[in-house]
């Protein structure tokens, strides 16, 4: 009803409400402070919008899934949506046609079933990242390593180790071959540089006309932003459009790839519809996906299966370096059930419950979405007395969840023993079945994430054969003769801003823990090139 009042808002000034008072780039920490202040719902006024933000799970739970039917649609963000993904960005799409049948067509590539399958790739490719970071030696101790202007990394830092796997494996999944260099590969590079600009540029309340609609309407003359945007739409399309376009080349040349798209366009030429130029998917019953929203599908797995799965990793070495005991108890752990003849595989992992909870309360104590996706509320509605306004903006705030003591006792520790049990099999836990939950960082109801499975698969195979085999540590501070690590709690100096929120680059060393472990590794590697050549893809260039 109208007539009931708004949750608690913050007091903001005249029309532009509590606008200036958000940190585009890094809202998470305000947002804490006012959970704090005003419980689990509040609400916040950005010029003429309404945001409703969440911040216990009982809130989101209730609202995001058991009312998903109208809480599922996504904000109309016209900066980064309309202008510079064309509309066709998935992860922003509202809950329509077009959206229903993208999640429908990703769903049978990476939904519960194929992602076992992926297992494979996820496999042979962590054999690759291990032999890089044993190569890679005290590289980014020893050398200066400068990220670029906006946070780029440098492509001889470890963190380039990381991001190639993660880009190697989805790379894959949507077009069939590999990342097979770390130098010299300008795809993986504009990957990471397209995701780290539109993290920015879509940020709630990154841009006034996102907020204020009649600025939308301005001459070109008043509205730089909208040319920029455009522009980038096209540097984007350079990336997206041109991996279609390769892939469309191939096929006609008659080379068949594995992957989402090959198979895709495969589909739709046995269907007479070799070309469907254009955006949006068909009005016919199948609703194929016409070419640019295809290209954007596979680039919305490119950057939301790169990007953070990376960023956790890195997270998690970050918070082992910093917990000397929580990593030794894991290597005793893994030494334990693996021993020194093999490496970790699939079938341990039921029998390591306390990497598992590691990789939880990494997820939990800094998810990489921090503030999770913005979703919209297509119906008037009342929560605890509160009206909610139809269109208003709805943000389950996974921080503030996440920091809630209620729920975790010592949120601000990192306490991995509050999702152990040495006597039950371990469990991810992670959703969206909302009654058994350890963390919130994959998001809610029909907007869950899509790839929870995929990146939980890959977290486990590449962490836990990185602690098996790998001793990692911090270079020295000559004075005090201490580590030196990033502060954890430092959000601007550790922590990049926008939707992804990973670690600035940090140097770490890497040796093989013996020589056993070192031949293992080496073999593996040696291996894995015969399985790349027996699968048609690329070798790994050094
Ligand atoms: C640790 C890694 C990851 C984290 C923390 C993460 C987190 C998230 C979050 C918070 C959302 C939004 C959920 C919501 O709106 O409530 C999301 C959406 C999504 N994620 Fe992930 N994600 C990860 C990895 C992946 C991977 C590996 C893939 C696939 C390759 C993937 C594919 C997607 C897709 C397609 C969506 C859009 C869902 C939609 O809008 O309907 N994610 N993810």
């Amino acid at each position: 009803r109208s007539t009931d009042p708004p949750p608690p808002c913050p007091p903001g000034i005249p029309v532009f409400g509590n606008l200036f008072q958000v940190d585009a780039l890094r809202p998470h920490p305000q947002f804490l402070k006012w959970a704090q202040k005003y419980g689990s719902i509040f609400s916040l006024k950005l010029g003429p919008q309404r945001m409703i933000v969440l911040n216990t799970a009982a809130a989101a739970d209730e609202l995001l899934v058991n009312r998903s039917k109208v809480y599922s649609s996504r904000p109309s963000l016209h900066v980064a949506q309309d202008l510079v993904s064309d509309g066709q960005r998935m992860v922003f799409m509202p809950y329509d046609r077009e959206w229903k049948v993208t999640r429908r067509n990703l769903q049978g590539v990476i939904g519960p079933g194929p992602s076992k399958r992926l297992r494979e790739m996820q496999e042979l490719e962590s054999r690759v990242v291990l032999y890089d970071l044993i190569c890679h030696g005290d590289q980014s101790i020893t050398e200066v390593h400068v990220p670029g202007p906006n946070g780029e990394v440098p492509e001889r830092h470890w963190f380039s180790v990381i991001r190639r796997y993660t880009t190697s494996v989805v790379m894959h999944l949507a077009y069939g071959k590999r990342v097979h260099r770390i130098l010299n590969s300008p795809q993986m590079r504009k990957v990471y540089d397209v995701m780290s600009n539109f993290t920015r540029v879509a940020q709630p309340g990154a841009y006034l006309a996102d907020t204020i609609r009649p600025l939308r309407w301005l001459p070109g003359i008043l509205a730089p932003w909208r040319m920029k945007a455009l522009k980038m739409h096209e540097w984007e399309m350079e990336l997206w459009g041109g991996l279609l376009s390769e892939c469309r080349a191939s096929l006609k040349k008659g080379i068949y790839h594995s992957g989402f798209v090959p198979s895709y366009l495969r589909a739709r030429a046995e269907v007479g519809c070799e070309d469907l130029p254009g955006t949006g998917v068909t009005p016919d019953g199948t609703g194929w996906m016409r070419d640019k929203l295809l290209a954007y599908t596979a680039g919305s797995l490119l950057e939301a299966g790169s990007d953070t799965t990376a960023a956790t990793i890195q997270t998690f070495m970050l918070l082992m370096l910093h917990h000397p005991d929580a990593l030794a108890r894991a290597r005793e752990e893994l030494d334990r059930v693996v021993g020194v003849e093999r490496m970790p595989g699939w079938d341990d992992e039921e029998r390591l419950p306390w990497v598992i909870a590691c990789i939880k309360e990494t997820l939990r104590r800094r998810p990489p979405t921090i503030m999770g996706m913005p979703h919209r509320v297509d119906e008037d509605d009342v929560y605890e007395g509160y009206h909610i306004p139809k269109g208003s903006t709805v943000i389950g705030n996974i921080w503030a969840i996440h920091m809630d003591p209620v729920r975790y006792r010592n949120p601000a520790a990192f306490d991995p023993e509050r999702f152990y049990d040495k006597d039950k099999m371990p469990k991810w836990a992670s959703g969206p079945d909302s009654s058994h939950r350890d963390h919130y960082a994959f998001g809610w109801g029909r907007r869950f994430c899509q790839g929870s499975l995929m990146a939980e698969a890959s977290l486990f195979i590449v962490l836990s054969r990185l602690i098996w085999g790998i001793d990692f540590y911090a270079p020295l501070d000559p004075r005090t003769d201490k580590p030196m690590l990033p502060d954890f709690g430092d959000e601007v100096q550790t922590w990049s801003g926008g939707f992804v929120s990973s670690p600035f680059i940090f140097p770490v060393g890497f040796r093989p823990r013996s020589e056993k472990h070192a031949e293992i590794m080496r073999t593996a590697f040696d291996d894995v090139q015969g399985e790349w050549q027996a699968m048609g893809l690329e070798e790994d260039e050094r």
